[in-house]
């Protein structure tokens, strides 16, 4: 199978299992696609992309809806946990047959994300003299990323896709798809993000790598192939996001000012909530390479869809795919004035800013089951115009 005849992106050497259309749902699988071209002037060779199927892939190859999971996220966006998904899925229960995403209708296709930890090329994964990249893993963007999904769609020989859905970082690669590859996408769902990093979220991204490598067993970023892992470092980043995630009206509902159990605060024993975020720390700290939480926090920086278009009004206006736009009201990293912005400038918006209700904060795509169900059948009536 060649690919350089689709897009510039890919220099050859992609490769797929021949059998992927048909291996049974859900099964993780790893697709060379090439070498991908990065903003910053430099290239990844030999990137692989793993990724899940659900659903037939129609005769004519145009059925596809790709989703794009957010940070610490991968491919395993519905099912139980099982084997390297110690998660259940994302968005269970909202892709399937006959759910929102209707699986006796479209092919579902989901990436980990270039450099993530889930299978993909990523900074744990082997350079090109087969040690782990560590520290000598390039700077990517967004749009890197969605340049080796491209690629992964060329490798898979699907032309354009019926949808990219997405939320957070998911959301941003939706919509570097529908602004960069307006013709290989027939809609989008673009849910809490805006249209560039804003300095709020870099200040606390920032503060966060910092976090993980000041952690003495981050050694410069080159501890893999040793016994250490900076997991204190990435704990402590992982206690400042969450609460990022969630409103403060939600967490003192939850938690107030109480003790956590029996233990008593006055004599060191801890409070509710930080032992709640502790448990949030110690789970990402078991799952995820605190490398690529640092490659892909640093990739948030860097999110806008301006940079080379003209700034992010031009890049907005310059896109009419259809698109649905939408926020959670209490979201305060990703507020509804950047979603507000990117539903008035895209001139592909259907049906303006849709505001999720919730006192979950940013983490509400992830948790409002109904409104995302309503948002996911509304992208999808736009992919079958
Ligand atoms: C799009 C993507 O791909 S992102 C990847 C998705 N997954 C994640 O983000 C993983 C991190 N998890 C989360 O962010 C959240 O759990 C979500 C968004 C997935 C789900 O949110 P919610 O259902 O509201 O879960 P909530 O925030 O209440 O957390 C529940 C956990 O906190 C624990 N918890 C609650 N109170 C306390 C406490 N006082 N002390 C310790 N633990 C506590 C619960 O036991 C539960 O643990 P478990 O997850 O191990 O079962
Ligand atoms: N809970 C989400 C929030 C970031 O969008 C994650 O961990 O990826």
């Amino acid at each position: 199978m060649t690919t350089e005849s689709r897009t510039s992106t890919v220099a050859g050497g992609a490769s797929t299992p021949p059998d992927w259309e048909s291996l049974p749902d859900g099964e993780l699988t790893y697709a060379s696609v090439g070498s991908v071209e990065l903003d910053n002037g430099g290239r990844i060779d030999d990137v692989t992309l793993a990724f899940q199927r659900w659903g037939t892939l129609s005769p004519a190859r145009d059925n596809v809806v790709l989703t794009l999971h957010a940070l610490t996220g991968d491919s395993h966006v519905v099912g139980a946990p099982g084997p390297g998904h110690p998660l259940p899925g994302w968005w269970d229960g909202l892709i399937g047959p006959g759910c929102a995403v209707d699986t006796d209708e479209w092919c579902v296709i989901s990436a980990n994300v270039l450099g993530g930890c889930g299978g993909s090329t990523g900074p744990a994964s082997p350079g090109p003299d087969g040690r782990a990249w560590g520290s000598r893993f390039p700077h990517i963007t967004v749009l890197d990323q969605v340049r080796a999904e491209v690629a992964l769609m060329d490798a898979l020989d699907i032309g354009a896709v019926a949808a990219v859905l997405g939320g957070s970082m998911g959301g941003a690669r939706s919509l570097e798809w529908l602004i960069g590859y307006p013709e290989r996408v027939r809609s989008g769902l673009v849910l809490a993000v805006g249209p560039r990093a804003t300095a709020d979220q870099i200040g606390t991204q920032t503060t966060q790598i910092a976090a993980i490598t000041s952690d003495p067993d981050w050694r410069g970023g080159d501890y893999h192939g040793t016994d250490v892992r900076p997991v204190a470092g990435l704990g402590i980043a992982r206690r400042i996001a969450h609460l990022t995630y969630r409103s403060e009206i939600e967490l003192d509902q939850r938690f107030a000012n109480d003790a956590q159990g029996d233990e008593i605060p006055l004599s060191g024993g801890r409070y509710a909530v930080q032992s709640y975020l502790e448990h949030q720390a110690d789970k990402l700290a078991g799952r995820f390479d605190p490398s690529s939480y640092v490659v892909l926090s640093e990739v948030l920086n860097h999110h806008d869809v301006g940079r080379n278009r003209g700034g992010t009004e031009a890049a907005l206006r310059s896109c009419d795919v259809p698109v649905i736009v939408g926020g959670i009201s209490s979201d305060r990293l990703y507020p509804l004035r950047t979603q507000a912005e990117l539903a008035d400038l895209m001139p592909g918006c259907v049906g303006g800013l849709h505001v999720i209700q919730s006192d979950s904060g940013h983490d509400g795509f992830l948790t409002e089951f109904d409104a995302i169900a309503d948002l996911l059948k509304r992208t999808m009536e736009l992919a079958r115009r």
